[in-house]
């Protein structure tokens, strides 16, 4: 069943979203495109003459907590859809099943964060860190057993579901994978966002054009080990680029200051450098950085060899000859898949680098190539530099379009064609 081939006039729609978006201090939402990337499935269902319940969690709470309140997008959200959405404080319990049930067509209601309760994600918490093996076994049959009764619930409130989660795809969870279960198939089915994610995933895994290039950064190696090992039997230039950046040059007896750096990871690291050389992958690794005496945009700067950090400096962005590699690398590419900056770009004077891998990847796409954005920081990068239209596809997706470009199967998107 596709979105386009459902009436949903008279139907009740869940429609699970992926609205874990940036708040500031405030509670201001800093980057809404999660949100409007969502607008034309919730549009289409009230044309329709539907009614809908959102789901979405936001951040990662181990219970409720004010901070990760939905109530803190409720009126952005009325405003974009132009409708004024109604807010269930609990997504259990007895108002959000009194409100669901008494949704006119047009109408919208917001459920609490899904992840205020432990069965969302199925997980045990509170344990005592001293917990025995038998005591976090029987934790754990706990929540699986109340997560039925939990997604159970969540089903009952709607005649349809659809799923348009596509940054939440690659989580196994009550609302994004367990709930399918409880509609027939003609009565489930994929967003617009949801398809639209997974056409562009596969333009770059099935219609690869050479080459291949993929841009990783970010702060940490640990949390892309497993996509750089994958990318490496896909690509043909892997740029390393941001914070990972100082575990490599460590690892290759490099002196790398106060630089951020996983020590842990060293020997990965070289496993890395050892399988691209293997696999003919050219590994692009940075050759200068720029470095600053302290964790601040206001610190004093300069540029050095990558290798040659002085003690009490760390390495903030890339430095210009790297930034002249790695826009010649891309600016070649035909395929470009880009994931986390390359430095701190939240710090004005440390967004050098990034901007200009966005604006070689512009340049590319204006030349043909396919480029794909992912992950919650690179595409805060693009749409502060004003650059997302010139990329080929930006994604919703971190994790999610990671797992994707590995090829693994989503349980958000199993779940639906099982
Ligand atoms: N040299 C550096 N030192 C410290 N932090 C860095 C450095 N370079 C980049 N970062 C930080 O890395 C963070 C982005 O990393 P992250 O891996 O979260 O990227 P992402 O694009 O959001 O991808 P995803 O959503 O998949 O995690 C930014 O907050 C940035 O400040
Ligand atoms: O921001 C994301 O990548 C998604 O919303 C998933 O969030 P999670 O990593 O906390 O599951």
């Amino acid at each position: 069943m596709t979105i386009d081939q459902f009436n949903f006039a008279g139907k009740k729609a869940f429609v699970r979203v992926d609205f874990n978006v940036p708040l500031d201090e405030n509670f201001n939402i800093t980057d809404d495109n999660r949100m409007r990337a969502a607008l034309p499935t919730l549009k289409k269902i009230l044309a329709d003459g539907g009614s809908i319940i959102i789901g979405s969690h936001l951040g990662r709470p181990k219970g409720p907590a004010d901070k990760f309140s939905l109530k803190h997008i409720l009126k952005h959200l009325s405003e974009l859809l132009g409708v004024e959405v109604q807010f269930a404080n609990d997504c259990m319990g007895e108002e959000a099943a009194v409100k669901a049930a008494a949704l006119q067509p047009g109408e919208v209601l917001l459920l609490e964060n899904l992840r205020f309760y432990a069965e969302e994600e199925g997980k045990p918490r509170g344990l005592a860190e001293d917990a025995t093996d038998e005591e976090k076994a029987a934790a754990k049959k706990a929540v699986k057993e109340s997560q039925k009764e939990f997604t159970k619930k969540l089903a009952s409130y709607a005649d349809c579901y659809v799923n348009d989660a596509f940054g939440t795809a690659h989580r196994a969870h009550a609302s994004t994978a367990l709930i399918a279960k409880y509609f027939d198939k003609d009565n489930k089915m994929f967003g617009y966002l949801m398809e639209k994610e997974v056409k562009a995933v596969d333009k770059v895994l099935n219609d690869i054009k050479r080459p291949f290039t993929a841009i990783m950064g970010g702060s940490k190696v640990s949390s892309k080990i497993e996509i750089i090992e994958n990318l490496l039997s896909k690509v043909d230039n892997l740029i390393i680029a941001g914070g990972m950046t100082y575990t490599f040059t460590k690892a290759m007896g490099g002196k790398i200051g106060i630089s951020i750096c996983e020590d842990d990871k060293l020997d990965l690291a070289l496993d890395l450098v050892a399988k691209a050389k293997e696999k003919g992958v050219n590994l692009v690794l940075a050759v200068d950085a720029k470095i600053a005496d302290a964790f601040s945009n206001d610190a004093n700067t300069k540029f050095c060899p990558v290798d040659q950090i002085p003690d009490g400096w760390e390495g903030l962005d890339i430095g210009p000859e790297t930034e002249k590699i790695f826009t010649d690398v891309i600016k070649n590419s035909k395929t470009i898949l880009w994931n986390g900056p390359t430095g701190v770009f939240e710090f004005e004077n440390f967004t050098h680098g990034s901007r200009a891998v966005g604006e070689a990847i512009v340049e590319a796409t204006k030349n043909g190539a396919f480029s794909l954005v992912g992950g919650g920081d690179s595409v805060a990068c693009v749409n502060k530099f004003g650059l997302a239209s010139g990329v080929s596809y930006v994604s919703t997706g971190g994790g999610a379009l990671l797992e994707a470009i590995e090829g693994k199967v989503l349980p958000g998107i199993a779940a639906i064609n099982e």
